[in-house]
């Protein structure tokens, strides 16, 4: 068994945007694997047993969605881990930085340079490797379409309720070795949504404190007789990505919160977006644009997570273990 990770030094930079879609990809170490490049090479035993140094361990994770592709790139202090998974590769390697005076493990889901579709997103590696790192909570960010007048684009958005209608995705760590149920009626973690929603009034940010996200298979968008029958089933946004990245995050013991922002409409609201102007160019952009927000926002939501937050445990700590135990794929 292994579970091993490279860490080396990183350069963090002020989280950009892409021109158009960015950066590079992920990398990997085994055990047997010692990078040439990397510093502080460290391998064998659980990823977070080789961690013994404090400043590469992290209990809060960020999952970038589309826009939100690197972060504590030229940070002194910064880290950036390549986690083997039994899963295979996560989407980038995995960065852990300060932010807010706190350590957080940063992955982005889309990879850096925007090149791994929703439908192909590697989720159980992405989730496993925050996992293996001791992460508690995961905010992650994305980009949605919006089907209600009170989600309208430009507003961000703390999402309490999903509807799935992703096939095919491999949604659980449970299908090999022994079945576990998860109880998912709550797919977000209501106190981390409450520190969110608190927080984002403090900041005077324009919000919807909760919404119904339908996730759809992607890579394409929807048919408006698809996005009308969203609305009428009781949706408000539309995504790609949400799920089963929530419910693996819940099966392995963390606490879940979405900040999503509304980049477009796909109900016709008057804004030029839906409909043939809906692009996935009109969706960067606009993630452009509000990029500073949302950071500022992320920030400010970590700022107020208390140190000694504890997540929800849907499924039972030996359980959640032995996954965690799992041998990594070489
Ligand atoms: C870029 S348009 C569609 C793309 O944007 C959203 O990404 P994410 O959820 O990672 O922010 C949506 O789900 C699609 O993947
Ligand atoms: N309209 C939309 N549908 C699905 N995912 C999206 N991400 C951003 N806009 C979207």
């Amino acid at each position: 068994m292994c579970h091993p990770a490279r860490v080396r030094g990183t350069n963090v930079r002020p989280p950009p945007l892409p021109p158009s879609r960015l950066g590079p990809s992920a990398s990997r170490l085994t055990k047997r694997t010692r990078w040439e490049t990397g510093r502080n090479v460290i391998s064998g035993g659980t990823v977070s047993d080789q961690i013994s140094d404090q400043s590469q361990r992290a209990r809060i994770g960020i999952v970038g969605g589309s826009g939100l592709y690197r972060l504590f790139d030229d940070a002194p202090d910064a880290v950036e881990l390549d986690i083997l998974t039994p899963y295979g590769p996560t989407s980038s390697p995995v960065t852990i930085g300060t932010m807010a005076g706190k350590r957080v493990a940063f992955l982005t889901r889309h990879g850096r340079d925007h090149s791994v579709a929703p439908h192909l997103i590697n989720y159980r590696a992405n989730v496993w490797a925050l996992a293996s790192l001791g992460v508690r909570a995961v905010l992650s960010s994305s980009a949605v379409g919006s089907i209600s007048s009170e989600h309208a684009p430009g507003a961000l958005i703390v999402p309490d309720q999903i509807i799935d209608r992703t096939h095919g995705r491999r949604d659980t760590f449970f299908d090999e070795g022994e079945v576990q149920h998860l109880p998912f009626a709550e797919p977000f973690d209501p106190a981390l949504r409450a520190i969110a929603n608190s927080t984002l009034e403090a900041i005077g940010e324009t919000f919807a404190p909760t919404a119904t996200a339908v996730i759809i298979q992607g890579p394409r968008f929807s048919s408006r007789a698809e996005a009308e029958w969203f609305r009428s089933a009781g949706g408000h946004i539309v995504n790609m990505t949400l799920y089963p990245e929530v419910a693996l995050a819940a099966e392995l013991g963390m606490g879940a919160l979405n900040l999503s922002f509304a980049t477009d409409s796909d109900i016709d609201e008057g804004d030029g977006a839906e409909g043939e102007g809906l692009s996935a160019d009109l969706v960067f952009v606009r993630l452009r644009e509000a990029q500073p927000r949302i950071i500022a926002a992320i920030e400010s939501i970590i700022a107020a997570l208390p140190d000694d937050y504890e997540p929800p445990r849907p499924i039972a700590a030996d359980a959640v273990a032995r996954v965690l135990a799992r041998p990594v794929s070489s």
